[in-house]
């Protein structure tokens, strides 16, 4: 029988980079539970300083699991939402674009050619898990046999390229961006046109300008083989980078994902509040991260609330950020598993309401 004393223990033995007390201590211990033989928590740390985390994170699960008795662990890193002001820096965008940058040059809001669904993946509240499940959920549609591409369009942080093991700044062929391609999905990131390791906030109209393009620009499908949904993953929060976005973005429609918590229910109903405002139908609300940690059943109550579909829940399962971090989305890598098939429950509620 383990016991919450001989955790917070195990975790004070760690010390925090920043405050150099201990993890308990320090408050880096968010919803510790400690049941007979498991434990849990999540570390919530300020957006930019996750690097500086993850080895934190990688002992406080190594120190849990070397507790005799411990038969699960699961230690999650969460970055709260990005500052609204950090430095614009310069994209690398085409010069069609950066002269449509110029203040009142028109938007395009055309859709983009070969596509025929486009699907948003938004969270109102950062480091719920947004990128994961968009990365999954897409891996887990190309399962059904449809055609898949995914823009990360997350200004704040771009994850798809780390998550889908894509590099390198895609070429412009005949007019067009060309996608990368991994594990069956046409992949166009923010990232790439930076490098994935470089920290960036773009302003408001830069981003959703960078973005346009990406979605109207990119080669994501073509006549004889068009694109059978578009899944765009973006930046967490309801702020003006996200209206705008959604302004400019032709959606058929969005999923929100939440964690059970209130906290981030709350920033849920915002989420589908802005989504309203612009007309773009919620399908529903996933629930991430769901089970001992966090409790379970929020989502699915706040959906009723919102008198919005809830499409399933996925389970705080620490090999779907193993894979996330290895470059493979765990539907792809391990396609029997419980995980892949929560996944693949949540994919054909979406492809069922979109027609596909
Ligand atoms: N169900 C899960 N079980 C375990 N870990 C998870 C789960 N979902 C996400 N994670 C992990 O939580 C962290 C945050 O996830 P992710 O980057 O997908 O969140 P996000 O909401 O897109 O974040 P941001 O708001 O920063 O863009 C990552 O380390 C990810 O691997």
């Amino acid at each position: 029988m383990i016991t919450r004393a001989t955790v917070i223990a195990a975790l004070d033995a760690i010390r925090d980079p920043k405050s150099g007390q201990g993890l308990v201590a320090a408050g880096l211990a968010q919803g510790l539970t400690v049941t007979e033989d498991r434990a849990g928590f999540v570390m919530e740390v300020p957006a930019g300083d996750t690097a500086l985390y993850a080895p934190v994170r990688d002992a406080a699960e190594a120190a849990l699991k070397a507790i005799p008795g411990m038969a699960r662990v699961s230690v999650v890193l969460t970055a709260e939402t990005a500052p609204a002001t950090k430095p614009a820096r310069t994209a690398a965008l085409s010069p069609q674009a950066v002269e449509q940058t110029r203040a009142g040059a028109p938007v395009p809001t055309d859709r983009p050619a070969h596509v025929r669904r486009v699907l948003a993946v938004a969270s109102g509240k950062g480091g719920v898990g947004k990128s994961t499940v968009a990365a999954n959920l897409a891996a887990a549609l190309t399962a059904r046999g449809l055609s898949v591409g995914v823009l990360d369009a997350d200004v704040y942080g771009p994850s798809m390229p780390t998550m889908l093991g894509v590099s390198g700044k895609p070429e412009y062929r005949d007019g067009m961006i060309e996608p990368h391609t991994a594990h069956s999905l046409k992949v166009m990131s923010v990232g790439l046109l930076t490098g994935a390791n470089d920290a960036m906030v773009w302003r408001g109209p830069m981003a959703s300008q960078a973005i346009t393009q990406m979605l109207t620009q990119t080669r994501w499908g073509t006549e004889a083989a068009p694109l059978d949904i578009l899944v765009v993953d973006l930046p967490p929060g309801t702020g003006d980078v996200q209206l705008t976005l959604i302004q400019k973005t032709p959606l058929d429609g969005a999923v929100i994902v939440s964690t059970p918590q209130e906290v981030a229910l709350a920033d849920a109903r915002r989420a589908h509040a802005l989504f309203q405002k612009v007309k773009v139908p919620t399908l529903g609300l996933i629930e991430n991260m769901s089970g001992d940690v966090f409790g379970r059943g929020g989502a699915e109550a706040e959906a009723a609330r919102l008198g919005v579909s809830f499409l399933g829940d996925l389970p705080l399962d620490a090999a779907l950020r193993e894979a996330g971090d290895a470059g493979t989305p765990l539907v792809s890598a391990d396609r029997d598993g419980d995980t892949a098939r929560r996944f693949a429950e949540v994919a054909a509620r979406v492809a069922d309401v979109l027609g596909i």
